[in-house]
């Protein structure tokens, strides 16, 4: 089957906490619609730029773009941005169910309200290991009230401007700012609608599958329903062994299914709870009610306060339900026993000529202006860098705990050349940062492809020691899972599609000061590249080729 999408992106003004800005919508709205198909069938979708003066780019977050490497939506990696006025057809297929985002991935353009989710369903007659009456989604996100320009240009500023934690958290695109009294109503209304909050409404004694999304910036989030345990069947397309959690911890990239009854006191309604965890919350609790049908949805609202998160800086606690996500026994795909080759990335913060940057192995990621796909297709060798990007780092000699000892990175362009249908490991490797005493928590997304989780550590990987730990019989597999700090995540993958894929920190603060790395594999299989995805940099010389 195929579902065709005609979509229009336009700047609109949106009060989602209340505060009223500029946010980019699909067809007027924010989240934009949700994508519902069925496992094989073709999705179309038919982008119409009418921002006045931004380019755009839109990434299906989760879908491997297996044979159609042009449409992953990437700007810089997959394809030229979308100039304003033009119109790009995305086409490709959804080969697996589960739940999966799509989100703006130019610039930071995915915090000015560019997102929402793709629901993908088993085919008919296929049973899934788990059983619910009906099923919701929410989609949870961070909200700044400054521009993303304001965002983005702090960011790149000297001296360094941080954009600082965000005023408020959505959910399904709804929050509540506390509209301080000196501010017009006309900038700030409380009694808005646009800001009423999120309701889910359930019947007393039915069971429920809520499919659960994060397309935060920056925060990493703890969701509760009040009153109600989660139990944990899917996280990002795969079914997991279930295990039951008060309330779950989702970083940005991430996808969950849990599953709750409606088993508690139905005379009353519950908060839906999240709040900021892993950096030290500024951010009010983004609330929504959980309504026990037939009562009013939010007069009274509950009475009892929302549920808080666990502490903050409870890394353990978060680490925990990470080594606790284990395959579903009936759904393991056992991953390759060895890898051919590891490549070890540690991350730190640095300066690069005055910049604050993020780096990989000490080289601070950049967009060429030429497409990676179409300069390695094309073998324009001149347009990004040909040395190899560094596989390791001195993880004898280097100390995590401290603050980096070579302050300064290298910005560059290099990619990692895998080579077709290899398995590949990933060690990511955190470390302290230079100004405060502090590790952050970043979650790591992977275009094109899921890998198995085969291990998360403490302190600093031992490459002859810590693979003899690693989880052969049942990992988890994911295509976004969280580098803890201080700590280690290894990874592996099957390099078995034909493309170039950007692998990064889903903050999107962070990618954007190079917190990000380029992996090429089986690039001469991939089949004559649309036109459309070219007309920047150098990919102008390949239009109308034949
Ligand atoms: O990248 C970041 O920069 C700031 C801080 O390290 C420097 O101000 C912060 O909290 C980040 O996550």
């Amino acid at each position: 089957k195929v579902h065709f999408y005609s979509w229009e992106i336009s700047y609109q003004f949106k009060s989602p906490d209340c505060y009223k800005k500029l946010a980019v919508t699909i067809n007027g709205e924010t989240p934009g619609p949700t994508i519902l198909a069925q496992q094989g069938d073709t999705i179309v979708v038919e982008v119409k730029n009418n921002l006045l003066t931004e380019n755009v780019a839109i990434h299906w977050h989760g879908i491997r773009q297996i044979g159609t490497p042009w449409f992953d939506g990437t700007e810089g990696v997959t394809q030229c941005p979308i100039v304003p006025g033009d119109n790009f057809i995305y086409t490709f297929v959804v080969d697996r169910p589960g739940t999966y985002l799509y989100h703006a991935h130019y610039g930071m353009q995915r915090s000015a309200g560019l997102y929402g989710l793709i629901q993908v369903a088993v085919p008919d007659g296929f049973v899934e290991p788990f059983a619910y009456d009906d099923d919701r989604s929410i989609i949870l996100n961070d909200w700044w009230h400054n521009s993303t320009y304001e965002l983005a240009t702090g960011l790149s500023s000297i001296p360094f401007v941080w954009v600082g934690e965000p005023q408020s958290l959505l959910i399904n695109g709804r929050g509540k700012f506390n509209c301080p009294a000196a501010q017009p109503t006309s900038s700030c209304n409380a009694t808005n609608p646009e800001c009423s909050p999120f309701v889910l409404t359930v019947v007393p004694g039915k069971t429920y599958r809520l499919r659960i999304a994060s397309v935060t910036s920056l925060s990493a989030l703890n969701f509760e329903i009040e009153g109600h345990n989660l139990t944990v069947v899917e996280a990002d397309g795969h079914y997991v062994k279930p295990f039951v959690v008060k309330n779950l911890n989702i970083y940005s990239g991430e996808t969950y299914s849990v599953i709750f009854t409606a088993n508690q006191d139905p005379s009353r309604n519950y908060w839906l709870a999240v709040n900021v965890v892993s950096r030290k919350p500024g951010t009010p609790t983004g609330t929504g009610i959980l309504n026990y049908f037939p009562n009013h949805p939010n007069r009274p609202p509950p009475t009892t306060a929302p549920p808080a998160s666990p502490p903050w800086n409870d890394t353990e606690y978060r680490f925990k339900q990470s080594v606790d996500a284990r395959a579903h026994p009936n759904y393991v795909l056992p991953p390759p026993p060895t890898s051919d080759r590891t490549i070890i990335l540690l991350n730190t913060q640095n300066m690069v000529d005055g910049h604050m940057k993020w780096s990989l192995n000490n080289v601070s990621f950049n967009l060429p202006h030429t497409p990676y796909l179409i300069a390695v297709k094309e073998n324009l060798r001149h347009v990004f860098d040909q040395r190899p990007a560094p596989e390791t780092y001195d993880y004898r000699n280097y100390d995590i705990y401290a603050k980096p000892k070579n302050p300064n990175a290298t910005t560059g362009t290099p990619i990692y050349r895998l080579g077709f249908n290899t398995t590949v490991d990933v060690i990511l490797q955190n470390a302290k940062m230079p100004g405060n005493s502090s590790s952050e928590t970043h979650p790591w997304h992977l275009h094109g492809h899921d890998f198995w989780v085969l291990a998360h550590g403490h302190g600093k990987f031992d490459p002859e020691r810590d693979p003899k730990r690693y989880n052969l019989v049942d990992p988890i597999m994911k295509n976004t899972v969280a580098l803890h700090p201080f700590g280690w995540t290894a990874l592996r993958f099957r390099a078995d599609n034909p493309g170039v894929w950007l692998f990064h920190c889903h903050i999107e603060a962070h990618f954007s000061m190079g917190m990000g790395v380029v992996f090429a594999e089986g690039v001469d299989r991939v089949g004559k590249l649309p036109t459309s995805i070219m007309g920047c940099g150098e990919s102008k010389n390949f239009l109308g080729s034949p």
